[in-house]
C-alpha cells in the first residue's frame, strides 16, 4: 500500500483537485483529507460518489475537509483514544529537540542545508495574513543559522512578500510554493560558481493568475471575511475569518471561477484554498532544484533539513524520505499523517532547534559550548 498525492479532474465542474490517496497495486482504496487530529478517510465508494456522481457530494467533501481543519473542531477534553494517538505519534515522530544528538550524529561528515517554511514555522499563525510578522529574535536566529549553513525560505507566499517579512538578504527564497526561486543578491558563500539563481517555471501563467485573482476578488466580495491574496504564481483564498456556515458558499464561488480555468488546480492549506498551475512543480521540486544549484546534485555528503507545518511541505518531506537524505520536521501540536521524521510543536520550538544547531556549529556565536 502506498500513499500518493494525486490530482483528480472533475469533468463536470472542470475542477482539478489535489487529494492524498492510499493505493494498492490495482485500485484506489481510500481518500484522505487532513484534520488537526489526523486524517479523515473516505471509502472508494464514497470517493467515486463524491467525485463523479453526486454534485452536492463533491462540494461536501471539500467543505467537510475545510471544516475538519478548523480549530473549533478540536475537542476541549481529549478522549483516551486521542491521548493514545498522541502518545504513539510522539513515539513515531519524536521531538527534534529531544533527538538533537541523534540528528547531529546522522549529519556527521555531511553538509547540512536548511530549508524553512514561513507561515506557521517561522511566524505564528494569525488571523490577518498581512500581519504574520516574524519576531526579531527569530530573525536573529535565522541570520546566525545562514552564517553556519546554506539556508532557504520555501513559502506559498509571493517571494517579495515573504522577503518583506524575513528581510535577510543572505538567504535563498522560493516563493509561490517553489515556483519563484531566487538566490542571494550578492551571491552565496556556499555556492560554487558566480551565476545568480533565478528560476520561475510557471512564468507563462502570470497573466492567467492575475486574471483569476481579479475574478476571485470580485466573486468572493459578497462573503464577509473572505480574503483573496495574490501570490504571483498562485492565489490564496482565505476562510479563517469566514463564518463556518458560509464556507460552502465560498467554495461554490471559487469553484465557479475555476471552472473557466482547467489549467489551474485547487489545493487546501491551513484555512486557505490555494489555486495554482497544474505544472509538476512543488516545494519538493524546489528543494531538489536548490540542492542542485548549490552544487549538491547526486551528492551523498549533503544533509538537507526541511522544517514546515503545512500540507504543501509534505512534498518536500516525501523527497527527503525517498532519497534517504536528511529529514523533515513537521511543526504541529497535533498528530498528523506525515512524511516528516520528527516534530516540533510551534515556532518557538523551531527557534530553539535552530539555535541549538548554531550553537553546535559555532559555539562562540551564542556563547555556548560545542556539546551536542
Ligand atoms: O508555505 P507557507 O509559508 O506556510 O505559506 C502558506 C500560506 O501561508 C499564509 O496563510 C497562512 O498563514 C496566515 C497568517 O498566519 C493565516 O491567516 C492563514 O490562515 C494561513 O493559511 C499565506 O497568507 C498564504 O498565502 C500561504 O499560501
Amino acid at each position: 500500500m502506498t500513499k500518493q498525492n494525486v490530482i483528480v479532474s472533475d469533468k463536470k465542474s472542470g475542477l482539478n483537485m489535489s487529494i492524498t490517496m492510499a493505493m494498492s497495486k490495482s485500485s484506489i482504496l481510500t481518500m484522505t483529507a487532513q484534520k488537526p487530529g489526523g486524517y479523515i478517510s473516505f471509502s472508494t465508494t464514497e470517493l467515486l460518489k463524491n467525485l463523479e456522481i453526486n454534485g452536492e457530494g463533491r462540494i461536501n467533501a471539500w467543505v467537510e475537509s475545510m471544516r475538519a481543519s478548523s480549530p473549533t473542531h478540536i475537542k476541549s477534553t481529549p478522549s483516551l483514544a486521542d491521548h493514545d494517538r498522541r502518545s504513539s505519534w510522539t513515539v513515531s515522530h519524536p521531538s527534534a529537540l529531544d533527538m538533537f544528538e541523534q540528528i547531529i550524529d546522522a549529519s556527521k561528515g555531511k553538509q547540512i542545508v536548511m530549508f524553512l517554511d514561513y507561515d506557521g514555522t517561522l511566524s505564528p499563525i494569525v488571523d490577518d495574513p498581512d500581519k504574520a510578522f516574524m519576531s526579531d529574535a527569530m530573525r536573529q536566529t535565522v541570520r546566525k543559522l545562514a552564517g553556519c549553513f546554506p539556508t532557504a525560505i520555501v513559502s506559498g507566499r509571493c517571494r517579495d512578500k515573504v522577503y518583506s517579512f524575513v528581510r535577510l538578504a543572505e538567504l535563498y527564497y522560493a516563493g509561490s510554493h517553489g515556483m519563484d526561486i531566487k538566490g542571494p543578491a550578492k551571491g552565496s558563500k556556499y555556492k560554487k560558481g558566480s551565476r545568480a539563481v533565478l528560476f520561475q517555471p510557471a512564468s507563462e501563467f502570470l497573466p492567467m493568475i492575475d486574471e483569476v485573482y481579479k475574478h476571485l476578488v470580485e466573486k468572493t466580495k459578497s462573503t464577509p471575511g473572505a480574503k483573496v491574496e495574490n501570490n504571483k504564481f498562485c492565489v490564496s483564498v482565505h476562510f479563517r475569518r469566514v463564518e463556518e456556515k458560509k464556507w460552502n458558499e465560498l467554495f461554490q464561488q471559487v469553484k465557479s471561477v475555476l471552472k473557466e480555468y482547467p489549467e489551474l488546480r485547487l489545493t487546501q492549506g491551513r484555512k486557505v484554498l490555494e489555486i495554482r498551475p497544474t505544472i509538476k512543480w512543488d516545494k519538493g521540486k524546489a528543494l531538489e532544484f536548490l540542492l542542485e544549484s548549490l552544487g549538491f546534485a547526486n551528492c551523498s555528503d549533503v544533509f538537507p533539513v526541511y522544517i514546515g507545518d503545512d500540507r504543501t511541505d509534505e512534498d518536500a518531506f516525501k523527497i527527503l524520505r525517498e532519497k534517504g537524505q536528511g529529514f523533515g520536521i513537521l511543526v504541529s501540536k497535533f498528530p498528523k499523517e506525515t512524511c516528516a521524521s520528527y516534530s516540533l510543536q510551534e515556532p518557538d520550538e523551531v527557534r530553539d532547534f535552530l539555535q541549538r544547531l548554531v550553537q553546535w556549529k559555532r559555539p562562540s556565536v551564542l556563547g555556548g559550548q560545542s556539546k551536542v
